[in-house]
């Protein structure tokens, strides 16, 4: 008799198949931040995952931040972060700091994939022009060099990928002056998923996903509509820090990415568990035509 356990694992091979084939070659950004970032044992096997995806077929891009790690930094070398309106003042020294430590975590990343045998190439988005910035004003405040994305350039990210490395990219942009930003990963992935015509843009994050009632952590929505969620935000259904992000999974659906993940990264494996499963673990955002393949009620 074989044991259950063995069949258990061959279903959820046979489950994923359908999205191997579907993704097959498709380009996938995954935001990368949070917890998952600081943990250990959580980096390694979120880059499990991207490699995974990646030598099953897929093209991902890794967009990563860093912001705890900046602040830790920044504390460490005597300057107090400080943050207007959720948004960390950004004076030059700051900049320096956040650039180093960007591209101190951004080659860690690519010394995690590479150990795993696969390519990858960690560049911010001043390479080949990547990411276009300005700078950014808070509610009319400035707060330094805080940039917002003016153009993207995908041309090195197509390329990357057409020669079948991973990209890894950090979000520091530079104006038309060649000044330095720093950009908002959640932004950065955004823009990037819309440049190059992603088929998915996942956020890793903090959070498990879209709450029907914010205050009942068991009210997760599975799968969205974009009008559902255009709806969540004007009824005032969703809170605070949710508003941005939702507001970015909306942006990108609009500008073309079929789908939009929202999960959890401090679940082991909740890339996997989402894009291989057919319930999924987070929150999926879809086009008004996209077909919801959970039925809430099933
Ligand atoms: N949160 C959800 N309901 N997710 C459904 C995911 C379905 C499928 N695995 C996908 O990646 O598109």
């Amino acid at each position: 008799m074989v044991n259950q356990k063995y069949l258990d694992k061959a279903e959820t091979l046979i489950e994923a198949l359908p999205y191997i084939q579907r993704f097959n070659r498709k380009i996938v950004v995954v935001k990368y931040g949070g917890s998952a970032m600081l943990d250990e044992e959580l980096k390694a096997n979120v880059i499990k995952d991207v490699v995974l995806l990646k030598l099953i077929g897929f093209k991902p891009i890794i967009v990563h931040g860093g912001g705890k790690e900046i602040s830790r930094w920044v504390n460490k070398v005597g300057m107090e972060p400080r943050f207007v309106n959720g948004l960390r003042v950004t004076d030059k020294d700051t900049m320096e700091i956040a650039e180093m430590v960007l591209a101190k975590v951004n080659k860690e990343l690519v010394t995690l994939v590479e150990s795993l045998g696969v390519q990858a190439v960690g560049i911010s988005g001043k390479d080949g022009g990547l990411l276009q910035c300005h700078k950014k004003l808070s509610k009319g405040e400035d707060i330094g060099y805080v940039g917002d994305i003016e153009k993207v350039n995908p041309k090195v990210l197509q390329d990357l990928l057409e020669k079948d490395f991973l990209p890894i990219v950090f979000p520091i942009g530079f104006d038309t002056n060649f000044d330095s930003y720093n950009i908002n990963a959640d932004d950065a992935a955004c823009a990037i998923a819309e440049a190059v015509h992603a088929e998915k843009l996942v956020f890793l994050s903090d959070i498990e996903g879209v709450y029907k009632d914010k205050d009942d952590p068991s009210s997760l929505i599975s799968e969205l509509h974009v009008h559902e969620a255009e709806k969540l935000i004007s009824d005032g259904y969703v809170g605070g820090g949710m508003i941005p992000k939702l507001q970015n999974c909306i942006d990108a659906i609009e500008e073309g990415v079929n789908r939009v993940h929202i999960l959890d990264g401090r679940i082991p494996h909740s890339l996997l568990l989402e894009i291989f499963t057919n319930k999924g673990i987070g929150t999926a955002i879809l086009r008004e035509d996209g077909e919801k393949y959970y039925n809430e009620h099933e």
